[in-house]
């Protein structure tokens, strides 16, 4: 089993609020549509907010932590992830995978320590039915704090750690975790010996950019693999481009 994100600042423009980079969203369909013709069972995707969502997320005050209860707000965040959503699941369409839907604000919950409770039974039973579910980030109801938004990276977590994926693929901007000299650091084993050089995102970003994904990856045990656009292809095919994440 494949999770795969789909990086919101990779089929975004993250600089224009509400707009698709849709040559990189159509690259990146090509490559999935690819691999499940060449064979891939039993993919997930999830996809981040780019320029859908943060810009929302942002002007409301609302991050992962910090809530809103007002449902103006929360339909506005909500409703820009959906619409980034309906995008990612034609484009796939149109390449006859079968991708559908999985919404987090309808399924899963932050407690009042604000840890992610995601139920996955509708994920195993739709990859089992042969679908390619389509996860993104989102709003979950928050205990205490009403409604924060939960990143595609949290998701990943939470989906590998259940249903045990084999491997896990972070599709973003750059080519993988860079060094200060910009070159991608292979591997990645404790977030200690890199934490230096790990920084928030470029672009209006409320879930952390790069150092809060290797902090995630780190904690699971199938090893994580953090790679560009140019690479997806080769990580369906099995291989390990850029910066793998690796806590074993
Ligand atoms: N050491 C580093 N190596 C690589 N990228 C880094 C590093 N430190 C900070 N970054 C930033 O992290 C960004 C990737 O995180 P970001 O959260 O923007 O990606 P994403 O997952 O593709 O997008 P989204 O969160 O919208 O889904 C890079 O574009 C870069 O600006
Ligand atoms: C900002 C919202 C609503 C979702 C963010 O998801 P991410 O881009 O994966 O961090």
């Amino acid at each position: 089993m494949i999770v795969l994100k789909l990086g919101g600042s990779v089929i975004t423009d993250k600089d224009r609020p509400e707009t698709l980079d849709g040559e990189a969203l159509e690259r990146a369909a090509d490559a999935v549509a690819a691999a499940l013709e060449g064979g891939v069972e039993d993919l997930v995707i999830v996809h981040g907010g780019g320029s859908f969502g943060h810009h929302n997320a942002s002007e409301h005050g609302v991050t992962t932590a910090e809530g809103t209860r007002d449902a103006g707000a929360a339909l506005d965040i909500h409703g820009a992830m959906t619409t980034l959503n309906r995008f990612v699941l034609s484009r796939l369409l149109e390449r006859g995978v079968e991708a559908v839907p999985v919404h987090p604000f309808s399924a899963g919950h932050r407690d009042v320590e604000g840890d992610l409770e995601l139920p996955t039974g509708q994920v195993a039973t739709l990859l089992a039915e042969g679908f390619v579910p389509v996860l993104h980030g989102d709003l979950v109801a928050h205990a205490g704090a009403g409604a924060t938004v939960v990143s595609g990276d949290e998701l990943v977590t939470a989906l590998a750690r259940d249903l045990e994926a084999d491997r896990i693929g972070l599709c973003s901007t750059v080519p993988g975790v860079l060094d200060d000299d910009d070159a991608v650091i292979d591997r990645i084993a404790a977030y200690e010996d890199v934490a230096g050089v790990l920084g928030e995102s470029a672009a209006t970003d409320v879930t952390g950019g790069m150092a809060a994904k290797v902090q995630a990856l780190l904690t699971l045990e199938a090893e994580a693999s953090i790679f560009g656009l140019e690479d997806l292809e080769a990580f369906l095919a099995g291989d390990e481009p850029g910066t793998t994440i690796d806590s074993s």
